[in-house]
């Protein structure tokens, strides 16, 4: 397996609750490498390039007012399997789902919402990581 970078949000819930600093120690952990990491305002652009394949769905706009609720921390991590592990360690969407011992089980306290609120986005293929990075990290 080679090296890959991923895309990373730790969404509002995430910032708010305060656990921006618990995702990057499990990335550092994990001796995964942050090879970009700013904080930033999503756009209403922004999101409906990040998720192009759900701006169709009847939660699209709840999906987009939750995103755009404060600034998010976008990162760029870079390791082996980097796009897989990391999507291990974040759980599944749902936080009532996810195990203890994963981003979303352990810090996604707010079960049952709509749109659901579940700490972080993470790319789930290495295409998706491209794309991605490419609408957030447009400078790189
Ligand atoms: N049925 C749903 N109802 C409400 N919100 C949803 C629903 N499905 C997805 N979402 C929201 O849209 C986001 C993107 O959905 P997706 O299916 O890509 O899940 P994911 O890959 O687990 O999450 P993400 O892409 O944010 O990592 C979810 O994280 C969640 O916030």
């Amino acid at each position: 397996m080679s090296e890959e970078s991923t895309l990373i949000l730790v969404k509002p819930d995430g910032v708010k609750s305060g656990h921006i600093g618990d995702v990057i120690t499990r990335l550092e952990n994990r001796r995964y490498t942050i090879t970009a990491l700013k904080v930033i305002q999503a756009t209403p652009e922004l999101l409906q390039a990040h998720y192009a394949q759900l701006v169709d769905k009847p939660f699209y706009p709840g999906i987009e007012a939750f995103m755009m609720e404060t600034p998010m921390v976008a990162i760029v991590a870079t390791g082996v399997d980097v796009i897989n592990s990391f999507r291990k360690m974040v759980g599944p969407t749902k936080p009532e789902d996810a195990m203890p011992g994963t981003i979303r089980g352990d810090f996604g306290r707010a079960w049952g919402t709509q749109p659901i609120k579940n700490v972080v986005h993470s790319s789930d293929s290495p295409e998706s990581a491209a794309r991605e990075i490419k609408i957030w990290f447009p400078e790189l």
